[in-house]
């Protein structure tokens, strides 16, 4: 797995003490396995146990949420908040309620944000946020008093320069709009401490869009500079249907590709004419309701229910694959299948959705892959976008933002590709080039600013 003894050391003496954290013990080897190649050139990283510090957080807070449902019982769930890099800029990341949430998931979800925030050249440290609260089922009521209860203890520990969270899967807008307003309740203050906030309380144009359409671009510019082709005429699978899912499969349908697959946790559609956008957002942002809906109203679609746990989307035909839904929902048989069915590029919306295996077959089979770190980071960017408008006091036009975002995801792409090259590894490696462009500004400033 690793070739240096100090790789080596470090990575033990991670398994050691997160033994039972393996989504976290996943994003930490992938990220290794590439910044070995920069740890063999510069001396420094080891001198300066940069490695060993840039793994551990700076701070993880975990704390109890006590909130009211609708029948007056009490529940209790566990927040967190992992502020996990500072070296570059204020804590960033998203918050995310799922019942899966727990210490490993946070960790994995900071650690890349960490290398994501720097690709996007914003000055933006790492951090992520959750709880293991279960939106499914509950009334906006309750959603609006566990929003309450959970920025009743996490108000303490962000702030417009410290930590500036935002959404992730089952926080959208309705979800910023609960914390925010509680956040200004208690501080007395209105500042842009959350992003991802609604147009009229500081919000930025694009931010709905921003991660799908992001991923898009960052594929279109993929697909331009390394194989000289563009989405047009291109058929392409997509996971997920939530927000990310969603502006992909719009973007990637204006840029002249169809879409013929998206999924929730319970089934999967198979739309052979191309999945209907605006019935989409109608299900599923509106009536937030199951892809069955879906089915219901679109005479072309099949609709095929999850038995054993599969993904299901990754047996098509298709020229790009895009996941959008969660981690580790692209395995080695989909991977295969993917390959076999002739996919060119793979590009993740999703944080982490493909598992190690399955991105080195990608890798070692010539296919392109982008990992989210790299072709998700439009979210966060416009997040940064959004952050400058607030401190500026001013508002910026749908075209202008999404300019900019279009212009970072270039950028991003660029960065990863010429690092990969740079460092000698296949140029379709974009997991390396981003790993590596992403640490080298953190590493750069954590030496600058001395041990901590
Ligand atoms: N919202 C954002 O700006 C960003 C989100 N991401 C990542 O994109 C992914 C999707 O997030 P959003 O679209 O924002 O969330 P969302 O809450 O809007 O949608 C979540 C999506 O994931 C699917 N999903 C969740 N758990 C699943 C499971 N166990 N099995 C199958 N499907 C499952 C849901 O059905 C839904 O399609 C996540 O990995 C998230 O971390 C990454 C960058 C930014
Ligand atoms: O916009 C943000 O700050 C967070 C986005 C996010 O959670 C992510 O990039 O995974």
């Amino acid at each position: 797995m690793f070739r240096t003894e100090y790789v080596k050391k470090v990575y033990a003496d991670l398994q050691k003490n997160n033994a039972n954290e393996p989504e976290f013990l996943q994003a930490a080897q992938e990220i290794l396995e590439s910044l070995e190649l920069i740890v063999e050139k510069r001396p420094d990283i080891e001198q300066n146990r940069i490695l060993e510090r840039f793994l551990e957080p700076e701070r993880f807070i975990q704390f109890r949420v006590a909130w009211l449902n609708d029948k007056n019982e009490v529940q209790v769930n566990r927040g967190y908040r992992v502020q996990y890099n500072s070296a570059i800029g204020p804590y960033k990341g998203g918050i995310r309620f799922h019942p899966s949430v727990n210490a490993s998931i946070i960790k994995f979800l900071g650690l890349e944000q960490i290398l994501k925030n720097s690709l996007t050249t914003l000055p933006m440290g790492g951090g992520k946020g959750g709880s293991n609260f279960d939106p499914k089922g509950k009334s906006d009521a309750e959603i609006m008093r566990f929003c309450q209860a959970f920025m009743t203890e996490l108000y303490r520990h962000i702030g417009p320069d410290t930590d500036v969270p935002a959404g992730d899967i089952g926080v959208g807008g309705r979800e910023v709009g609960y914390l925010f307003g509680q956040y200004k309740r208690i501080r007395d203050e209105f500042t842009g401490t959350l992003t991802g906030k609604g147009l009229a309380f500081g919000g930025s144009l694009a931010r709905t869009q921003a991660t799908g359409y992001g991923v898009c671009y960052f594929t279109q510019e993929a697909l331009k500079t390394m194989k000289g082709e563009t989405f047009q005429g291109k058929t392409v699978a997509v996971s997920g249907a939530g927000n990310v899912a969603i502006y992909a499969i719009e973007k990637a349908q204006q840029l002249g590709a169809k879409v013929v697959t998206c999924s929730d946790s319970n089934g999967w559609i198979y739309d052979p004419e191309g999945i209907d956008v605006e019935l989409l957002k109608e299900v599923k942002e509106v009536k937030r309701a199951r892809l069955t809906e879906y089915a219901k109203e679109r005479k072309s679609a099949e609709y095929h229910e999850k038995k054993n746990g599969e993904h299901g989307v990754w047996n098509y035909k298709v020229d790009i694959a895009l996941p959008c839904a969660t981690q580790n929902e692209l395995n080695l048989d989909d991977a295969k299948a993917l390959v076999k069915n002739g996919v060119q590029i793979v590009c993740e919306g999703a944080n982490m959705p493909t598992t190690l295996e399955a991105a080195h077959y990608f890798i070692d089979n010539g296919i392109i892959y982008g990992p989210g770190k790299a072709a998700n980071a439009g979210g966060v960017a416009t997040s940064g976008l959004e952050m400058c408008q607030n401190s500026a006091r001013l508002s910026w036009t749908f075209e202008e933002v999404d300019a900019k975002l279009k212009g970072i995801m270039e950028g991003i792409f660029h960065n990863a590709h010429d690092t990969a090259v740079k460092y000698g590894v296949k140029e379709n490696d974009l997991l390396t080039g981003a790993n590596i462009a992403g640490f080298e500004k953190v590493c750069n400033a954590m030496i600058a600013e001395g041990v901590f």
